[in-house]
């Protein structure tokens, strides 16, 4: 007897706001769209506020029973997601410095939304909930810890909500939800890309950290690298930490080693040859494969190898090149299978296989609804 049925979720960007309106149960979704650009010049979007007034107005009479915010960063303090009220806003604010990229745009959307829908209960729902449960040994850097800990220093993980969602759906296509014995390794490959090891429903590792920078190559985003060539750049080269930071956030990964991001694109490049673009997904490819590999031997083996976001959903390459050689943890991919275009959640592996290749389309607006229902209406 919640009465929530009906949810509006706001997934805010620095520069963009997606949104959805959708029936918590069915999934039916009366109203979506993103605005871009806010608060570029001449974009008629000054700020959040004027966008989530453009949004409101273009719902006209749908009626709204809560509203879910994606947030990227709930540190220690939020580790499920949250009814907001002035005492949660604050302390999203205060953890805004270990996510800046992220965190101030979803504050933003919580501050316009609250101020235009204040008779509605607001959730957040953190990207790092669901990685609370990370092992200690996963969740340390070897750093002093005297230091770490004054400074909150740790691991995280990111993309919570949709591993949540997908793991969940991985373990009913393969007839074994609520089990939790099921080793799975799950490959959110979007924009912004990560890995995590899922043992019966929970995460035991994922490969972003304290920030959505470590791990893979992503889109514009460096993933892992040796922390002293920061040290030899600041030092030698004369680079500020904001241009670090924008160095790695935004010039690095597939950007960086071959001028563009879209994978679409780089795989039609390299096949027509362009050397660059070749050996971009090459370093894509190599980063992908010993993060598959150490979450096997971490897993103990491996039930299912899942793909979702963009370019997991999408990428035939991608998934045959990861997949590659991995007989040995029988794993392979049927390319008949792995060549249907569908948004179904599927196996692509050939029957008899040791272990299921499964593409999962995502869907994190959906999982932010169902969380923001049960966080107003514990059940
Ligand atoms: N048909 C496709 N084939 C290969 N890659 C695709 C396809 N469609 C989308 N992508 C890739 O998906 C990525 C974006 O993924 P998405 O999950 O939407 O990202 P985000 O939510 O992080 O912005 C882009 O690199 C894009 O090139
Ligand atoms: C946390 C993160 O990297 O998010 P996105 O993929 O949306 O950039
Ligand atoms: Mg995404």
């Amino acid at each position: 007897m919640s009465g929530i049925r009906t949810v509006f979720v706001l997934n805010v960007g620095s520069s963009s706001i997606k949104y959805r309106v959708l029936d918590v149960e069915h999934g039916t979704v009366h109203a979506d769209g993103v605005i871009e650009r806010i608060g570029v010049p001449g974009s008629g979007v000054p700020d959040h506020a004027a966008a989530l007034e453009a949004v409101l107005a273009g719902l006209g009479g749908v009626r709204i029973d809560a509203v879910g915010h994606r947030i990227v960063h709930g540190g220690t303090r939020f580790v499920q997601a949250t009814v907001i009220d002035d005492d949660v806003e604050r302390e999203i604010e205060a953890l805004a410095d270990l996510a800046p990229l992220h965190n101030p745009p979803g504050l933003a959307g919580i501050r316009a939304a609250r101020a235009a829908l204040p008779e509605l209960p607001h959730v957040a729902v953190f990207d790092t909930a669901f990685h609370a449960t990370i092992t200690p040994a996963a969740r340390d850097y070897a750093i002093d810890a005297e230091v770490a800990a004054r400074t909150r220093i740790r691991r995280f993980g990111f993309h919570g909500t949709s591993y949540r969602y997908v793991s969940r759906r991985a373990a009913e296509l393969l007839g074994r939800a609520g089990d939790p014995g099921l080793r799975l390794v799950v490959l959110h490959l979007g924009n912004g890309a990560s890995a995590a090891a899922i043992l019966g429903g929970r995460s035991l590792d994922t490969s972003m950290g304290l920030t959505p920078l470590e791990g893979l190559v992503m889109g514009t985003r460096s993933g892992d690298l040796d922390p002293a060539i920061l040290l030899y750049l600041a030092r030698e080269h004369g680079y500020t930490t904001a241009q670090l930071d924008e160095l790695l956030n935004r010039r690095s990964g597939l950007v960086g080693l071959a001028g563009r991001s879209d994978m679409r694109e780089l795989v039609a490049a390299a096949e027509s040859g362009d050397e660059r673009a070749s050996h971009a997904l090459d370093v894509y490819v190599h980063r992908l494969r010993r993060y598959i590999g150490g979450y096997a031997a971490e897993l103990g083996g491996i039930d299912a190898l899942v793909f979702t976001a963009g370019v997991g959903e999408n990428s035939e390459y991608i998934r045959r090149r990861a997949v590659a050689g991995l007989e040995f943890l029988g794993l392979a991919v049927d390319p008949g299978l792995n060549a249907v275009r569908s948004r179904e959640p599927r196996s692509i592996s050939p029957a008899g296989s040791g272990a299921a290749v499964l593409v999962v389309p995502t869907d994190e607006e959906r999982e932010i609804a169902r969380e923001t229902r049960d966080a107003v209406a514990p059940r």
